[in-house]
């Protein structure tokens, strides 16, 4: 069943709103979408607060990117949830977060890709149901041009369909689900193994 855009709009609030709240999308930062059509997305207008995010607040575009609202700016990083949707037609919400935690890892993590195995947790992930498998999240430097990022992403999502998200370094989170609950269960099992990861980390050290 395809939900309206007033719908959508509704679920992208209410997700700005938890995502603030937790303190995952700060200072204005993240941006969320919901697929629309099979060729469109309503996305988070640039700049916005995502706590306060209200209905004016979202605009549709096309998959190339292209706002379908003269006089709204989309999100700047509107090409890395177009990519998704065209990448793959189940994809239903993509949400992007700019928690401490992704921050720091992504920091931490000098290689391209963090490996999660062993928590019971990553059944939290869609396709995941069992703790003995290894999820692979890759890390790709950040860069002010967005086009030129998602022509890094796209060969990993290309080679990897069971892909679940992916970090930017020193910037966020990236992960998507067919529907926005899908995605937001995502971002919290992201935020937990990055907790732990971290705990893992300091307490090896110590
Ligand atoms: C203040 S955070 C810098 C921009 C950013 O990374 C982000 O997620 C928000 O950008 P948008 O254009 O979607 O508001
Ligand atoms: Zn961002």
């Amino acid at each position: 069943m395809s939900l309206t855009r007033a719908q959508l709009a509704q679920q992208i609030i209410e997700a700005g709103r938890f995502l603030y709240g937790r303190g995952w999308s700060p200072a204005t930062s993240s941006n969320y979408s919901a697929r629309l059509s099979p060729g469109e997305a309503l996305l988070t207008v640039s700049g916005r607060h995502k706590g306060q995010l209200g209905e004016d607040d979202v605009l549709v575009t096309d998959m190339a990117g292209n706002s379908l609202e003269p006089g709204k700016k989309p999100s700047a990083e509107t090409l890395l949830h177009t990519q998704l949707y065209t990448w793959k037609a189940q994809i239903g919400a993509v949400l992007h977060t700019h928690s401490v935690n992704a921050t720091v890892l992504s920091r931490l993590t000098l290689s391209d890709s963090l490996v999660f195995a062993d928590y019971e947790l990553q059944k939290a992930f869609t396709g995941i149901t069992t703790h003995e498998c290894q999820v692979c999240v890759p890390i790709f430097d950040n860069d002010q041009d967005i086009a030129r990022l998602a022509s890094r992403v796209q060969p990993w999502l290309d080679e990897h369909p069971d892909c679940v998200g992916y970090l930017i370094r020193g910037h966020g989170l990236y992960t998507w689900g067919a529907t926005m609950n899908d995605a937001l269960r995502q971002v919290e099992a992201f935020e937990f193994l990055f907790d732990c990861e971290l705990k893992m980390r300091a307490l090896q050290r110590a």
